[in-house]
């Protein structure tokens, strides 16, 4: 099976190198456009074969999208990162054309692709892709949900004081900073409610640590994350490739689920070699209900300015 990854940079060069130390594909490619960075990324990550008993083939390229042919899955990554102080919404204006350009250069050598965007922001960037390509909407799938939910996961270990793989959570709604939706009500400690362990201020705190997470580690960094945003491609890159039908948020095309149509935003999905095999219309309660109809209100509002670029 092989992956393309298109951005050679800290998020794409992390998926890489996960997807190969784990195993999950055969063959990735990394594209860039910087002259020899891709093939130096590859490299670099090639000469850990031995050390990590992998048997990825992972391969650079510049620019050359004949060398990503017959990718059964490709991932983009490329676009500029935010700096401290700034919201991903403010990327729209130089990464809708990166996108729009990859999106197009990527079906012209895999046609069949199933394609995962990562670039921000992110809901806009996959309506975007969806919208240019014209693809059938199974085969276009926004990563954010998977991210943010686990490090929804990781604040609510911290305050539970245990494991996170112990932990059971979901965010839904738009990737933003103002968006995002954690469902603390659905959210349990080995099936048990995680009301039942902390209070109500303890569990609102860990919600707002969440919505923030990307901006506290871009504060922190200087730019934004990569260890977990590679990481959490990489677990929606397995899911497609080895048919595993996990159930992860994906920013996805809503056709009337959630009482929205002509966007895609994260809800909860079932994610195969089909890529987008169910949308999962799940019970919310009133106020959960009222936040994501706000939260999509504000996704909308970003396409819009994508009129410029979709012409
Ligand atoms: N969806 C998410 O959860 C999530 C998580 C982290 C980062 N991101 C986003 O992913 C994007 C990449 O972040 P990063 O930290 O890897 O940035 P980065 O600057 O480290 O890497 C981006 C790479 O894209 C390349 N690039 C730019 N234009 C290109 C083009 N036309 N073709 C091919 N390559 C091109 C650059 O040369 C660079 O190497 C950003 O937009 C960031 O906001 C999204
Ligand atoms: O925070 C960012 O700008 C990058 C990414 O969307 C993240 O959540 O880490």
């Amino acid at each position: 099976m092989k992956v393309t990854i298109v951005g050679a940079g800290n998020v794409g060069a992390t998926c890489a190198d996960v997807i190969a130390y784990r195993g999950i594909a055969s063959e990735v490619v990394l594209l860039d456009i910087r002259e020899g960075f891709a093939e130096g990324k590859a490299m670099d990550i090639s000469q850990c074969a031995t050390n990590t008993g992998f048997n990825t083939r992972v391969s650079g390229s510049t620019n050359d999208y004949s060398k990503t042919a017959n990718s059964d899955v490709v991932v983009i990554t490329s676009g500029i990162p935010r700096k401290p102080g700034m919201t991903r919404e403010e990327l729209i204006g130089i990464n809708a054309g990166i996108v729009k350009t990859v999106a197009d250069n990527i079906l012209a050598h895999s046609p069949n692709a199933i394609v995962v965007v990562v670039s921000n922001p992110m809901d806009t960037m996959t309506y975007l892709a969806l919208k240019a390509t014209g693809l059938p909407k199974n085969r276009i799938i926004g990563m954010g949900g998977a991210l943010d939910s686990s490090r929804f996961r990781y604040f609510l270990s911290k305050a539970l004081d245990v494991p996170a793989n112990d932990v059971s959570a979901m965010v839904i709604g738009g990737h933003g900073d103002t968006t995002m939706i954690p469902l603390t009500r659905l959210a349990s400690y080995n099936g048990i409610p995680v009301t039942q362990f902390a209070s109500q201020e303890v569990l609102d705190k860990v919600a707002a640590d969440t919505m923030v997470g990307g901006a506290t580690l871009t504060g922190l960094l200087g730019t934004s994350a990569w260890y977990a945003p590679g990481a959490s491609v990489a677990y929606l890159v397995d899911s497609i490739l080895n048919d595993q039908k996990k159930m992860i948020a994906c920013s996805v095309f809503l056709e009337g689920e959630y009482g929205q149509s002509d966007i895609c935003i994260g809800v909860p999905c079932i994610i195969g070699k089909n890529g987008v095999e169910q949308i999962l219309d799940i019970n919310l309660n009133e106020a959960e209900k009222a936040a994501f109809a706000k939260s999509a209100d504000a996704v909308r509002a970003m396409n819009a300015d994508l009129k410029a670029v979709l012409v």
